[in-house]
């Protein structure tokens, strides 16, 4: 959490103005960012200085693991995140590949699972380095990635935080997570939940113990409409001590996050926190 708040004063105190063309919004922009989580402490890194809403973070990164690629399976699962990329981005509207009310389009996992290969067919990313680790093999590749240039124009968006990279030493499962660009205010909010949560679920059902989550922001931003509120309220608060999340035991193999888990698999303990803070959202 400090780390958290330390990086919006950075931003604050140092950014550059940077008109973004996408969204047609200035950003307040740094240029690399690294936050560790100590997974092996249980330190759960969940926003204090707002209510923060860790179990639509949770549906979002459990729907990437499955391989969604439309807002209503993201819905079903708990996360309203995926409705305004789906059906409200003007040039994803327009694009002849889109099939329809909530469709993402070829994004985030429904990549990482079907892979293409240049040589013809696919490879599903998540099921080698589950495999590998459950056999506890290291090949020091062990990268999920949801990047792929040559796709852009298949999906809503491109991924933001794009690469996961295991690593065990003995039997403690690392993790580095690398995100090409973040929206700090909301963004990140789930970001750090879902790297922390990964190296988690990864090594309860690859049978490790978890280390430390690294995760590495490029570019990391606070849209013009959202400096207000993060600089004269939210950086005003004192955080809380870190809560501790709790995964139901009985998640044993990838199958089960495939098929029968949902959020309430997960809940946390020790959460205290100040008042909801809504941001704008830039589509
Ligand atoms: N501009 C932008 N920022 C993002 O963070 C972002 C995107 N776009 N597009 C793709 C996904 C969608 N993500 C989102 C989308 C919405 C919220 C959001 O509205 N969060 C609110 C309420 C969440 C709730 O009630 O469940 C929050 O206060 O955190 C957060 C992350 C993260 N990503
Ligand atoms: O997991 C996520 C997904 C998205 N974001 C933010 C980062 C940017 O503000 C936008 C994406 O816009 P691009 O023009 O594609 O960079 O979404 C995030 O912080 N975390």
């Amino acid at each position: 959490m400090k780390q958290y708040l330390a990086l919006c004063q950075r931003i604050i105190d140092e950014g550059v103005w940077v008109e973004n063309a996408r969204t047609g919004k200035k950003c307040l922009t740094v240029i690399n960012a690294d936050l560790t989580y100590d997974v092996d402490r249980g330190e759960f890194p969940l926003v204090t200085t707002r209510k923060s809403f860790y179990k639509a973070a949770i549906a979002e990164i459990i729907g990437y693991l499955r391989g969604y690629d439309n807002a209503r399976d993201f819905r079903a699962i708990g996360t309203r995140t995926w409705d305004a990329n789906a059906n409200q981005n003007s040039d994803w509207l327009a694009n002849p590949v889109r099939k329809g009310e909530d469709d993402c389009g070829f994004i985030y996992g429904a990549v990482a699972r079907n892979f293409p290969k240049p040589d013809g067919g696919s490879v599903d990313l998540l099921r080698k380095v589950y495999d590998d680790l459950k056999n506890g093999k290291d090949d020091r590749g062990e990268i999920l990635t949801f990047y792929h240039p040559g796709a852009f124009h298949l999906g809503c968006l491109r991924p933001c935080m794009y690469s996961h990279h295991f690593s065990l030493l003995g039997d403690t499962l690392y993790l580095n997570s690398t995100q090409r660009s973040c929206d700090v205010p909301l963004g990140l909010n789930f970001n750090m939940v879902q790297v922390y949560f990964l190296l988690a679920i990864m090594a309860q059902i690859t049978g490790h113990k978890p280390g430390k989550a690294y995760h590495k922001i490029v570019n990391a931003h606070i849209y013009e409409d959202q400096l207000e509120l993060m600089r004269d309220v939210q950086l005003k608060r004192e955080p809380f001590a870190p809560p501790t999340l709790k995964i139901n035991p009985d998640i044993k193999t990838l199958e089960d996050l495939e098929t029968w888990v949902t959020v309430d698999d997960f809940e946390i303990e020790g959460y205290q926190f100040h008042a909801p803070i809504q941001y704008p959202f830039s589509v």
